[in-house]
């Protein structure tokens, strides 16, 4: 642990140089296991910051997007390599400064670099289609092109994954990237950039600026010379971010949150369906938006089902994610502890039941940092606040029906649509699922959470702008498309 004194201070990359904030400021960065652990400061940048980042990256723009597709991929396979050879070190960073346990930080990193090397490949594939012409002397073909410069705004509950999910694609279609990532895990987003900087990626092709969402996240939005904005985190940022980018022609991609249902019915496996409501529900603390938040069980087995969940809920370990044995680590910050305490009081005085957890702890260990007993909310029924809003915390609430129509129409009664679970062995419920579930992403006997990088994700309803990120969907946001005529 550093005093405050030696604390380093992480600085924003623009034009290839590691750059303070005009303003001076900083802000501190500390572990939300540990408040007394401070991990050093990032800059708090202004418009002035912004604008050098945004022209620098406009500048590279022309020459990037002139490169080979394969030329590109070798920068992302040296990032990739780089990211590779420090995922002890900034797997730690995540886990000191957002709270995830180090090995499902780890488990993130990697995937980061699993991402840069898909995307890596990805130049080297198709990029259009040729199309018969109504003249038989012509060709007629589509192509891409990049869109110019790409603002990134990334949240701090996947501060690796995220910001690579988003960069990768932009570069390799020929963007250039300005990426402001959530200042709750802006020493988490340096480091990911220090990897583009020693992968050597030309001057300005990658620029990362810190400072705040209402600030520089703003800022990019409304920027003249940004042409994308892609941004996940809260639905009410995301609505905003999507009406100013609208308004001056940009285009925009937003992933906000989830209310994700997970169904178990009387046929269903009950061992698996409570190893997968723990995974998808309480892994990361709760804290993805494809975290399982509502239960829907069947009355047949909604007793057996309850006493197996609670029965491994007792046996979750909380602590500080550095640590051996510890199964979860505490809520991101205060803001989200206050956000999670408030939906369990609201819950309670709504007449929800608990019977697991429900408080913060306190004690050797915890008194330092956020943490919140893993929680379980019985007889909770949809009018309930706990049964609609994104809790983003450690927080299960188990509703019962009697038949998997009243389940499904539980389940699609939210205005959230990103993933959902169904629990099954009878292959009609399945396909009932399938067919009627109103989500972007639907998982069958597996947990809701889990996205795997080669395959679109994203949202219907309100969780997203209907859009969707990764695989090969991703080049339908950073690229437009250009239909070619030619004749001789
Ligand atoms: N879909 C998801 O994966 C996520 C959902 N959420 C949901 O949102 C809730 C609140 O979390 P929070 O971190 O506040 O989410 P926000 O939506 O505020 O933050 C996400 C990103 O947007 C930036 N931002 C904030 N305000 C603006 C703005 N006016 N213009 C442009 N960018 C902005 C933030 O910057 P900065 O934080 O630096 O100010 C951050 O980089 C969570 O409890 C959860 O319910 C949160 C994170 C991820
Ligand atoms: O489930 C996952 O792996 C992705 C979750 C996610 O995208 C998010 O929480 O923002």
């Amino acid at each position: 642990m550093s005093s405050p004194t030696e604390i380093p201070t992480y600085l924003n990359y623009i034009n290839g140089q590691w750059t303070p904030a005009s303003t001076g400021e900083v802000e501190v960065r500390s572990n939300p296991a540990n408040t007394n652990d401070k991990l050093g400061t990032i800059a708090m940048s202004s418009l002035d910051d912004l604008n050098l980042a945004v022209s620098s990256a406009k500048q590279a723009s022309r020459a990037w997007k002139k490169l080979s597709g394969s030329a590109r991929g070798d920068y992302l396979f040296k990032a990739a390599a780089i990211l590779e050879s420090r995922v002890d070190e900034i797997a730690e960073t995540m886990t000191r400064e957002m709270g995830k346990t180090f090995p499902e930080a780890k488990g993130e990193t990697m995937r980061g670099v699993a991402i840069l090397r898909y995307y890596a490949g990805e130049g080297m594939r198709s990029i259009g289609d040729v199309i018969p012409s109504t003249d038989s002397e012509a060709l007629m073909l589509t192509t891409r092109v990049p869109l110019g410069v790409v603002g990134v705004i990334t949240p701090w509950n996947f501060p690796v994954a995220i910001p690579i999910w988003k960069m990768a694609p932009a570069l390799i279609y020929g963007n250039t990237v300005v990426i402001k990532p959530a200042a709750e895990t802006g020493i988490t987003g340096a480091k990911v950039i220090e990897c583009f900087a020693a992968a050597g990626f030309p001057v300005g092709v990658v620029n990362l600026i810190n400072g705040s969402g209402p600030v520089i996240g703003q800022g990019l939005v409304e920027h003249p010379d940004v042409h994308g904005i892609t941004f996940t985190g809260s639905g009410a940022v995301g609505k905003r971010i999507g009406q100013w980018a609208l308004a001056r022609g940009a285009k925009y991609q937003l992933e906000m949150g989830g209310k994700n249902p997970v169904i178990v019915t009387a046929d269903a496996n009950l061992d698996l369906a409570v190893e997968a409501t723990i995974s998808g529900g309480l892994r990361s603390t709760g804290q993805k938006c494809t975290a399982t938040s509502r239960v829907i069980v069947q009355s047949e087995v909604y007793e057996a089902f309850q006493d197996k969940l609670l029965q491994k809920v007792q046996q979750i370990t909380v602590g500080d994610g550095m640590k051996d044995g510890i199964w979860m680590g505490p809520c991101a910050n205060e803001n989200q502890l206050n956000k999670v305490l408030s939906y369990i009081e609201k819950a309670k005085s709504e007449g929800g039941k608990l019977v697991a957890g429900g408080n913060r702890l306190q004690g050797e260990g915890y008194d330092q940092g956020y943490f919140v007993q893993p929680t379980v909310f019985s007889d909770v029924t949809t009018e309930m606040t706990i049964a609609q809003e994104e809790i983003f915390g450690p927080v299960l609430a188990l509703m019962k029906v009697d038949s998997v129509e009243e389940a499904l129409a539980l389940a699609n009664d939210v205005e959230y649509g990103l993933s959902a679970s169904i629990f099954t062995t009878r292959i009609d419920h399945m396909l009932s699922f399938i067919n009627e579930m109103e989500a972007g992403l639907v998982r069958i006997n597996a947990e809701s959470a889990g996205v795997e990088l080669q395959a679109p994700f994203g949202g219907m309803k309100q969780s997203s702008s209907h859009s969707r990120e990764q695989g090969r969907a991703a080049i339908e946001f950073y690229t437009s498309i250009k239909t070619v005529f030619i004749k001789s």
